[in-house]
């Protein structure tokens, strides 16, 4: 490819639920706003049957030509010569088995969040990506708005809120968690229901991105090592509200807190980055996408900073993964390999601290 040229990637979708379908109306949205760094092509679509693949297809991809091939097994998605990486959406139970059939095939992956059930899980994944030498990706897109890299820009590059010393972030989610059975992923320990990783990962995420200096450039490695207070709330084994504290080794705090609305309203997630000289508050956002942030400075006028966002935002997190493949590069630098273990690490904590267990955990 050219240096000049955007980079092509041809994609293999697994499975067709929600985030299949926000995730695939994103690849095919118009974006003169927002600079596309590659184009994207949907290839291939895999579900647990022919006629949900078909239905899938006809409802979020209806003018896509040519049209993706329809699979009616996930198997058809990883042996299609066409498919150059693999995104899957199943529930948090089926990660690792998907992204382990997915390599075993060579296919470079894009995998949602929460990447595994657990740790142990996470890497027994990236050491056969390793072996195979593909590339993989936790789908953690919150890491790829503009909006996340601007603040990261100001509070960690230009200091402009001072010594950033405390993070505040609540996402809440009113899931109808009452009113779903058995089955559902968000009920099922056995698929992986949990609050936290459901949800609570994002404030968690949030923390992270308030407190530490962006992965990237120099910075390759997650290295910090939080001390991790946590605290949840059970439904029936499944945790619905979690908190959480972070304490890091200077004193600096995160507290990070979710919950799925069984019983409680749910008013709009926040996030607020304290500093010694202002603060950055991100306020009244829903399903996990703000717009617009506020730069308070003491002695200054309030700063409003607002983002273009034609759809829901997924092409940023895609973006970002056609450059890394077209570079031949293995892992994303802005959430390398290194920075998903420790995610799982702080979540397997949280949990264990909360009492929640999955069958799957040893
Ligand atoms: N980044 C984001 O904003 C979001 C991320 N997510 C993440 O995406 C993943 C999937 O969530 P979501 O799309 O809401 O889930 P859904 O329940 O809506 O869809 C999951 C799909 O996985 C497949 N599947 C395979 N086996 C099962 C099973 N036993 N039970 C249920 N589904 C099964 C089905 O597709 P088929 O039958 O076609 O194979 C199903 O449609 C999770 O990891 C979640 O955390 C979810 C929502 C938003
Ligand atoms: O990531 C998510 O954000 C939106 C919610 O609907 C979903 O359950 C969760 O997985």
């Amino acid at each position: 490819m050219p240096s000049n040229e955007k980079p092509t990637l041809r994609w293999g979708i697994v499975a067709t639920g929600l985030i299949s379908s926000w995730f695939v109306a994103d690849l095919i949205i118009e974006r003169e706003d927002t600079a596309p760094e590659a184009n994207h092509i949907i290839q291939a679509v895999g579900s647990s049957s022919l006629d949900k693949g078909k239905a899938f297809v006809a409802q979020h991809l209806p003018t896509v030509s040519p049209a993706p091939t329809i699979y009616g097994s996930y198997e058809g998605v990883y042996a299609d010569p066409n498919v150059e990486v693999v995104y899957i959406g199943t529930p948090h139970a089926f990660h690792k088995k998907n992204c382990l059939d997915a390599i075993s095939h060579g296919k470079n992956i894009l995998c949602e969040k929460a990447f595994t059930l657990n740790a142990s899980e996470t890497k027994e994944v990236l050491d056969a990506a390793k072996a195979k030498g593909v590339f993989v990706m936790e789908a953690m897109w919150t890491r790829f708005f503009p909006l996340v890299k601007t603040i990261q820009k100001l509070v960690h590059e230009e200091k402009a809120i001072g010594r950033v010393h405390r993070v505040l972030c609540d996402f809440a989610m009113d899931q109808g968690l009452e009113s779903k059975g058995s089955e559902s992923r968000l009920k099922n320990l056995s698929l992986g229901a949990s609050t936290l990783l459901d949800i609570g990962i994002y404030p968690l995420t949030w923390g992270i991105i308030g407190l530490e200096q962006p992965l990237g450039g120099a910075n390759k490695e997650a290295s910090e090592k939080p001390k991790i207070l946590a605290t949840s709330k059970l439904s029936d084994g499944v945790d619905v509200a979690t908190s959480i504290i972070l304490q890091y080794p200077d004193g600096r705090q995160a507290i990070t807190t979710s919950h799925s609305g069984t019983g409680m309203k749910t008013p709009p997630s926040f996030c607020r980055i304290e500093g010694s000289e202002g603060t950055i508050v991100v306020d009244g956002f829903t399903a996990s996408v703000p717009s617009s942030f506020v730069l308070q400075k003491r002695g200054k006028e309030d700063k409003k900073f607002t983002f273009e966002r034609p759809g829901k935002g997924f092409y940023w997190e895609a973006d970002a993964v056609a450059l890394d493949i077209a570079a031949g590069r293995k892992e994303s630098e802005r959430m390398p390999w290194a920075e998903t273990i420790r995610v799982m690490e702080l979540l397997d904590e949280a949990r264990r601290q909360g009492g929640v267990s999955f069958p799957q955990d040893v």
